[in-house]
């Protein structure tokens, strides 16, 4: 059964913002409320005319407990200070749940969400889409299934105006196949290498960064022995995959009790 939300959407003017927009309305959903960044030239613009379709009677504001009044949830891909201070307030202005789709959160901040989900049930995933969970338990099983013999290496490829790096993506991966070696990503995780002394060191979790023109997102993992090359891969032809699974994940949040959840919990993988 199909549910119809009120979502209010934070950063709608951003590529991730206006595509949940749309993909939101396609489905039947209702946009109760939006924000923008301070200073935005966004604000105070009716929804309608920032996806360019007819006037919907709701406008970008900047403040976010104003943007989320009335949502059953609210749905997050900005930068990281932007969405610690909405989790902040969405409890008190009665929000179900929230969906947080934004990258490039330090530890102190993922700390922080954790906090949060303890009193509402926030899905929380570095990317949305069904193809990239799956590929994540792929690599999880084959990091298990290949020895310390294999290298791993993860290799994204974003646009040029992405900010963070390794993608949420890698990092996701990489925490996939950490756990597939029984570890964890902070202990076998290393930076591009590069420089005089950059050999790689056995078990380590080697991580590569491209930014080029208007790539969505591509993602490689590679296990590598002295004989084969085994690779999974993931291209990301359209955001609208990312919006779907965050619609999918906000429909799936509103029925649970509060929790920090992944995108695996809601597909059941
Ligand atoms: N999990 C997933 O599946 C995916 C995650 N992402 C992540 O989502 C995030 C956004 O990506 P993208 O849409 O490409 O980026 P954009 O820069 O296009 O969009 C971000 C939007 O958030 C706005 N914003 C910034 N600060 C605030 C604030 N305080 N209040 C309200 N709005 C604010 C920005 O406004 P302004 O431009 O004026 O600063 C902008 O409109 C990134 O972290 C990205 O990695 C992206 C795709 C998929
Ligand atoms: O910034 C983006 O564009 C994307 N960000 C997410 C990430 O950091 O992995 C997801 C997707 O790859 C697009």
């Amino acid at each position: 059964m199909s549910t119809s939300l009120n979502i209010a959407i934070a950063g709608v003017a951003g590529r991730m913002g206006q595509q949940i927009a749309r993909t939101a309305l396609a489905a039947g959903h209702r946009i109760s409320g939006a924000s923008e960044a301070p200073g935005s030239p966004n604000l105070g613009k009716d929804i309608g005319a920032i996806l360019d379709t007819s006037q919907m009677g709701v406008l970008a504001v900047e403040d976010p407990a104003e943007a989320s009044k009335g949502a059953d949830v609210w749905i997050d891909f900005t930068a990281p200070k932007a969405t610690l201070a909405a989790l902040a307030v969405l409890k008190g202005q009665g929000v179900k749940a929230a969906v947080i789709g934004t990258t490039g959160f330090d530890g102190g901040q993922e700390a922080e969400i954790a906090e949060t989900g303890e009193e509402m049930p926030i899905v929380k995933a570095g990317n949305f889409s069904l193809g990239v969970n799956l590929l994540c338990e792929l690599t999880r099983r084959a990091a298990e299934s290949l020895g310390e013999d294999w290298d791993i290496e993860i290799l994204e490829t974003h646009h040029r105006r992405k900010v963070d790096a390794p993608s949420g993506t890698a990092l996701m991966l990489g925490d996939a196949a950490a756990a597939g070696r029984g570890a964890d990503l902070r202990t076998l995780r290393r930076p591009p290498y590069d420089g005089p002394d950059a050999k790689r060191e056995p078990g380590a979790i080697g991580f590569a960064v491209r930014r080029s023109g208007g790539v969505i997102g591509e993602h490689e993992v590679t296990f590598g022995s002295d004989m084969e090359v085994v690779s999974l891969a993931h291209t990301a032809l359209d955001r609208a995959v990312f919006a779907n699974g965050a619609l999918a994940a906000a429909r799936w949040a509103v029925r649970q009790p509060a929790g920090l959840y992944a995108m695996r919990d809601v597909l059941g993988f």
